[in-house]
């Protein structure tokens, strides 16, 4: 049985420490893992509140506090001799009685703000929890010794105010329950605080608790784990019960969407799913995305997390282009020829100029037919004018006839023809033919009914909602239809391209869970971010997409900083002072990032910034996905460029359209600016874009 069982909150001390005091507390440590004659002995602490809680000296007027049971030590903290003698006296550590998991919590400043719980109560209130007898409470889990403390509760405001002295477990239930909910709605709160469910609690038995707890303590049976522990970043080990839960279910029968807000972890899941599954050694894994840039980081995180080089070969990183790029060369023994945007613009212009874009005196103009193609035409995989009249138009206002639509069929195969004539394709008709490619199989010829050419055993998707139908069906065709075969990811609410899709409609029924709480987003920023995107439901992925109602941060933060200024040239000059502000806080250049709209800003920023000797990233609002830092600054958020004019197509010409467009520019905005996990800067010259909050 593993000796040592280790906290998130000691990585988190051990790497506060500095590097001398570090390394020598790891020494300390190691020994004390492998039992060694020179480790450190547990020391008693006076007037501790918990019998179990001892001290270790790790290093030079440091220790470590560990809780004890038989001879397994759950590590908590490291910290100077003092403050580790009174973290050891002030806390508590219980099991929760109703799912079986570990809970710390400090006891003393509970203690010491109960004078003044009980003064607000005399002044009177009707008291939070009145409909509920204490058997209710401790039924979901409530320590018995917070009851006194709770019946003096007169507002949502006092059970707010112990939320940082609480642990998760218990505050959450509670706070459902204050804010009206029934015990159910408490219970959901606190079923999301588990990673497994316990058959049976015994408070008594710490070690199953913490075998219980998954995101509290991570075993190291030799120094080889604790070395790999300490080594990786901590989202690597230690999996928030949610993520555990979904990440490590054993199968799923059906494929599966995870959606949740921005900073939710899902990629942290992707990850953790994919892991699993190339563990599991059933075949090749693909973990996929939208972008190159993306499939890059994604490919370094699995490498970071994955020591097994046997393992990590099973996984494949990449995005959906590269892949059908891939799939159509080997078809075809060269790789295809892509056309650029300058040109496929140019071909959809002539469509337009042509007698193709015209009807009843009517032009249709060049983007008209380029969406309509994309949106309409392969999203449906329409192969002949006949399906074409038949098909629904979702998403498109301007009605078309028959007349109408026999000539937009035209024009689209004259960009078509045209497009063949030089050899070239773009990237959506790629992916459309790689996905007919798959499901050609020779097999099916044969009447064969073993899968054909499907290249994968598991496809693990991020970053869902930018992908368009084709590549939908790309994927489907990729992997057959079993068990764990397609894991996704997503969040409606930042699409950033006008790609909605149904996944029931391109073969793809899911079972669908949510994640509402961000791990990056401090609720100050998050809730800003919300009113900024605006709360209500986004289509795309599935039917009936939630809205952001109960999506929540954690923690607190100072909230976003908007800035006016009257000229551009004083918003790049506040730009640069504001940056050199942060850097002489000490935040890492790594660690800043500021976005724009559009290029012009993006290389004035750029220039500005260099001028003063400063290197950090500057980037435009799309290459903002995916990414994250401690402060962002989001730049020229002003009427006239963002929403950026060009990208808006007339009302007259098509409302819902436009409507679209509107909706893309708002969530370009709303990930920009939910990249910040720590502080948000906004400025703008000139009148502000009407999507920043008042
Ligand atoms: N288990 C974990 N332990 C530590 N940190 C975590 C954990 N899970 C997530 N995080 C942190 O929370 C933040 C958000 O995680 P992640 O990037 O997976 O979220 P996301 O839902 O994919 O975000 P977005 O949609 O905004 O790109 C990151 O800083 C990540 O490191």
């Amino acid at each position: 049985m593993p000796r040592l069982a280790l906290s998130p909150e000691f990585l988190h001390g051990l790497d506060a420490l500095p590097r001398p005091v570090r390394r020598e507390a790891l020494l300390a440590v190691r020994r004390f893992l492998l039992n060694a004659s020179t480790a450190p002995h547990p020391e008693r602490v006076r007037n501790c509140r918990d019998p179990r809680v001892a001290t270790l000296r790790l290093a030079d007027r440091h220790r470590g506090v560990v809780v004890r049971q038989d001879d397994v030590y759950w590590l908590l903290t490291v910290l100077p001799d003092a403050e580790a003698w009174s973290y050891a006296q002030r806390h508590r550590f219980g099991v929760n009685t109703a799912v079986g998991i570990v809970e710390v919590w400090d006891a003393e400043a509970l203690e010491r703000i109960e004078p003044a719980l009980r003064r607000a109560s005399r002044s009177g209130g009707r008291p939070v929890f009145e409909d509920f007898c204490d058997t209710d409470l401790l039924n979901i889990g409530v320590d018995a010794r917070l009851l006194p403390l709770l019946r003096m509760m007169t507002s949502e405001a006092h059970l707010a105010a112990v939320e940082p002295l609480l642990p998760r477990s218990q505050f959450a239930p509670l706070s459902a329950l204050a804010r009206g909910g029934s015990l159910a709605a408490a219970w959901r709160e606190l079923d999301a605080c588990r990673c497994r469910a316990a058959d049976e609690v015994d408070p008594e038995d710490l070690l199953t608790a913490l075998r219980r707890s998954p995101d509290r303590a991570a075993f190291a049976a030799d120094a080889a784990e604790l070395e790999r522990l300490v080594a990786q970043p901590h989202w690597c080990t230690f999996l928030y019960p949610p993520q555990h839960t979904y990440a490590n279910w054993p199968a799923y029968d059906e494929p599966v969407l995870i959606t949740g807000g921005a900073g939710t972890g899902k990629t942290v899941i992707a990850l953790h799913r994919a892991a699993l599954l190339a563990r599991a050694a059933t075949g090749p894994v693909l973990l996929v995305t939208f972008s190159q840039g993306l499939a890059t980081e994604l490919s370094a995180r699995l490498d970071t997390m994955v020591g097994d080089e046997l393992v990590r070969k099973r996984v494949e990183v990449g995005n959906v282009d590269r892949i059908a790029h891939r799939i159509v060369a080997e078809a075809e023994g060269r790789a295809p020829a892509l056309v650029s945007s300058d040109d496929l613009a140019g071909l959809w212009q002539e469509a337009a100029a042509g007698r193709f874009g015209k009807h009843s005196g009517r032009r249709f103009g060049s983007a008209f037919l380029l969406r309509e193609w994309e949106q309409v035409i392969l999203a449906q995989d329409l192969r002949t004018l006949e399906e074409y009249q038949a098909a629904a138009r979702p998403g498109r206002s301007v009605p078309l006839d028959a007349g109408a639509r026999t000539l937009v069929w035209d024009a689209v195969q004259h960009v078509i023809g045209r497009l063949r004539e030089t050899g070239r394709r773009t990237l959506l008709q790629l992916a459309s033919e790689a996905a007919g490619l798959l499901g050609r199989a020779v097999g099916d010829l044969l009447g064969d009914r073993e899968p054909g050419r499907e290249p994968y055993r598991h496809i693990v998707v991020d970053e869902a909602q930018d992908l368009h139908p084709a590549q939908w069906r790309l994927l489907r065709a990729a992997v057959p239809a079993a068990p764990n075969d397609l894991f996704i990811l997503g969040d409606p609410h930042q699409r950033m391209f006008d790609t909605r899709v149904a996944l029931a409609d391109v073969g793809i029924p899911v079972r669908r869970f949510h994640l509402k709480l961000s791990y990056r987003l401090p609720p100050e920023i998050l809730s800003w971010g919300v009113r900024l995107r605006g709360g209500g439901p986004a289509d795309g992925l599935v039917a009936g997409n939630a809205g952001l109602y109960g999506y929540r941060g954690l923690g607190h933060g100072p909230r976003p900083m908007v800035r006016e200024y009257v000229t551009p040239a004083a918003e790049i000059a506040g730009l640069v002072s504001t940056v050199a502000e942060w850097l002489r806080e000490g935040v890492p250049t790594a660690e800043i990032a500021v976005a724009a709209r559009t290029a012009d800003l993006v290389r004035t920023a750029r220039t500005a910034l260099r001028e003063a000797g400063i290197t950090v990233k500057v980037a435009l609002l799309h290459g903002m996905k995916g990414l994250e830092f401690r402060r962002v600054a989001v730049i020229g958020v002003a009427d006239g460029i963002v929403p950026a004019p060009d990208a808006l197509t007339p009302a007259a010409e098509d409302p819902t359209a436009r409507a679209h467009d509107l909706q893309r520019e708002r969530g370009l905005l709303y990930v920009a600016c939910t990249r910040a996990g720590e502080l948000l800067y906004v400025s703008y010259s000139g009148r502000a874009s009407p999507f920043l909050p008042v």
